[in-house]
């Protein structure tokens, strides 16, 4: 479902006299259909560059990165809304909203995006935070005003509302309590009993033992290690 062929990049520093920086070189991996893959390497290794890559933030200065049928190193704009409304998702560690957006509807509108019936959207949405324990009196308030672990929650039961072929976690379970850990947990098991592709970093470890089926260390696509 993700195919990352001989992928690089580097960034160019143009405040620091236009200086090039190779961070990656030779990137490969695969994740298929109903795994979770797990980066791993030290910090500045690339873990997220690679993520951000693949969400089609970051442009690749060469290689593929296939989800299914697109190849997001070449993809017009459009084609990337298209794909991240569709089949990819994202789980950031930082929920980033439109002021005022009741927490309901800013679970519900990847569901409403696609079409889906409002009522039978707002059901998925309202499972969701029961799920993590938002409680009911919140979901009426945007959540500007939620604390850090509140606000995460309410971005996962965002990033699970549609149930996205491919999906990139981003320490999901960064700055959770146990109840919460664990119910995020057993939402990435059901994402991989469908059929999701999962790629993510996991700086918790025991979490990373129990849902990665592989670890990809991105240490080896260093550009001096590619070399
Ligand atoms: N926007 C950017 N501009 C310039 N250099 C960048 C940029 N983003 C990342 N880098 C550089 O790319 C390298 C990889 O950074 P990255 O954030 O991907 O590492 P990481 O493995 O995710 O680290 P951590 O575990 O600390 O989050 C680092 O040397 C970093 O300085």
């Amino acid at each position: 479902m993700i195919r990352i062929e001989n992928l690089s990049k580097s960034f160019t520093l143009h405040n620091q006299g236009g200086a090039v920086l190779p961070v990656m070189a030779g990137a490969g991996l695969t994740v298929a259909p109903g795994e979770c893959v797990g980066l791993t390497g030290q910090s500045g290794a690339g873990k997220s560059t690679l993520m951000r890559m693949v969400w089609g933030n970051y442009l690749a200065a060469g290689g593929h990165i296939w989800v299914g049928d697109l190849d997001i190193a070449r993809a017009e704009p459009r084609q990337i809304i298209r794909l991240r409304r569709e089949t990819l998702g994202y789980v950031s560690q930082f929920l980033r909203v439109v002021p005022r957006v009741p927490t309901i509807e800013v679970v519900a509108e990847p569901l409403l995006q696609l079409g889906t019936d409002p009522a039978a959207a707002r059901a998925r949405a309202a499972d969701l935070l029961a799920r993590l324990n938002i409680p009911e009196r919140l979901w009426a308030l945007s959540p500007t005003t939620f604390s850090g672990g509140e606000q995460q929650r309410v971005n996962i039961a965002r990033g699970f509302a549609h149930p996205c072929p491919a999906l990139l976690l981003d320490e999901p379970t960064a700055s959770l309590d146990a109840v919460n850990r664990e119910v995020v947990l057993t939402l990435i098991e059901e994402a991989k009993a469908r059929g999701a592709a999962i790629l993510g970093i996991f700086h918790d470890e025991a979490a990373r033992a129990r849902v990665c089926d592989r670890l990809v260390d991105v240490t080896g696509f260093t550009p001096q290690a590619a070399a």
